[in-house]
């Protein structure tokens, strides 16, 4: 391994760029791709320092290398040495059902790995499913495990919002009476249980009881929400990948419930466990083992933290993950074809900017609007100069204040994501 001498942060040395940090150790770097020179020529490789957490915006136009340098990310996090990755977990919200392939080689593009000394392989990953779509992952031979989000989770508001119901509706009201009183109560109950306190409250008339069963029932059916739900901490593993398959989730609500709470209970139990390691430091004799750092991974960013409006997931991922992540060691990647549909802070507050192919002039002006000093050239031109070849993308990286034109190296585990062909030749 290169020693840092040799290490040039944001500059171009014998050896290799270092971007996102400042290199200092190289049992934290994750390898990119090689930096691509005037000539096309593949140069110096480029790795990103991951010793400190990082918020990643990855963008670009329909089939330009996206999902596949988000793969490519989480392959290199796979595979950092043992004592890193011990404490390191990685999950990715699947919004188009394209993950589960990370068990499988790459041998379609076995040329181009060997052309970076790579070989195919594949690597371990749980895919977890809604409950209720287990069965049809299973007639696919793809073998999945339930996920469940627990009931007591759930407030009454975010029932109303799931639901398209004003809360102060006669019908919002019950649900929040009857709700709020389960949740006072028990921190375990049944969807049996909220519908018997329907259909018992007194202080409702027969349409709002009789419209909240069927809410409650038509929430039965989604197969996401239950009594007993997971423990994030089976999900949230060291040295793990978990890839969250939300594709079968038709309903966008209910999509961006399922990534709020998981995004919400990860970052209460990752200050927790903060703590726990700041009071081991101090001395004290810590038993509980708390969860590892997390690196969360979300394509089609847009559906989750919209330019306009509010989801179930907007406000923990921007307030909590994006704008206080750092602190209890949470990363964020989100990928989108269109950046100027995501959340404006999303842009300000991504750290690195891997952004491949883009056309639209909406896109490129809403990165135009949160250029950066020390970029000299504008995004447009600066994509423009990439041309179309897929896998190169421009890095901005606000930690070394640089930007870069870089190929990103092939995957090892075979991509899911690549377009239906009519004929492949
Ligand atoms: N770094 C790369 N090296 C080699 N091939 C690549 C690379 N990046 C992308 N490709 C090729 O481009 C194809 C499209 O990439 P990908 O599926 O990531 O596109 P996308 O931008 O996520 O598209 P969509 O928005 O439709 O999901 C891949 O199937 C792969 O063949």
């Amino acid at each position: 391994m290169e020693n840092t001498s040799e290490i040039f942060c944001a500059g171009v040395s014998e050896k290799q760029y270092i971007l996102g940090g400042d290199g200092r150790s190289d049992k934290a770097l994750l390898h990119l791709g090689r930096y691509l020179a005037l000539d096309r020529s593949s140069g110096a490789d480029v790795k990103l320092d991951v010793q400190r957490p990082h918020a990643v915006l990855i963008g670009g136009k329909r089939g330009y290398g996206k999902s596949y340098t988000m793969a490519v990310l989480i392959e290199e996090l796979l595979m950092l040495p043992d004592e890193a990755k011990t404490n390191l977990a990685s999950i990715v919200i699947d919004t188009m059902g394209i993950f589960w392939t990370f068990s499988r080689e790459n041998v379609v593009q076995a040329d181009s790995l060997s052309d970076w000394d790579l070989e195919a392989s594949g690597f371990n990953a749980e895919i977890y499913v809604p409950a209720g779509s287990e069965e049809e992952y299973r007639k696919r031979n793809i073998s999945v495990k339930p996920m469940s989000i627990p009931l007591s989770q759930v407030d009454a508001y975010q029932w109303c919002e799931l639901f398209g119901l004003d809360p102060v509706s006669s019908t919002g009201v019950l649900i929040v009476r009857v709700i709020e009183a389960l949740r006072e109560s028990s921190s375990d109950f049944s969807f049996e249980d909220i519908l018997d306190n329907i259909l018992e409250d007194e202080r409702s008339d027969i349409v709002s009881r009789s419209a909240a069963e069927n809410y409650f029932r038509t929430a039965m059916s989604w197969g996401i929400f239950a009594g007993n739900g997971m423990d994030i901490s089976d999900i949230v593993a060291g040295g793990t990948l978990s890839v969250i398959d939300v594709s079968t989730i038709k309903n966008d609500s209910v999509r961006s419930a399922v990534v709020g709470f998981l995004a919400r209970d990860i970052y209460h139990r990752r200050l927790e466990s903060r703590r726990a390691h700041e009071r081991m430091l101090m001395g004290e004799e810590i038993t509980e083992k708390g969860i590892p750092i997390v690196w969360m991974f979300i394509d089609e960013a847009h559906q989750f933290v919209p330019a306009k409006g509010n989801t179930l997931s907007s406000d923990v991922l921007l307030n909590e993950w994006l704008r206080q992540g750092r602190q209890p060691g949470l990363s964020l990647v989100l990928a989108t074809q269109r950046p100027s549909s995501l959340h404006r802070d999303v842009l300000s507050q991504s750290d690195v900017v891997i952004c491949h192919r883009l056309t639209s002039q909406d896109d490129i002006l809403a990165l135009e609007s949160v250029k950066p000093t020390y970029m000299s050239e504008n995004f447009g031109d600066s994509i423009k100069k990439m041309g179309t070849e897929r896998g190169i993308a421009l890095v901005v990286d606000d930690n070394t204040e640089s930007t870069h034109v870089i190929r990103i190296r092939p995957r090892m585990s075979w991509h899911g994501g690549d377009e239906q062909l009519l004929h492949r030749p």
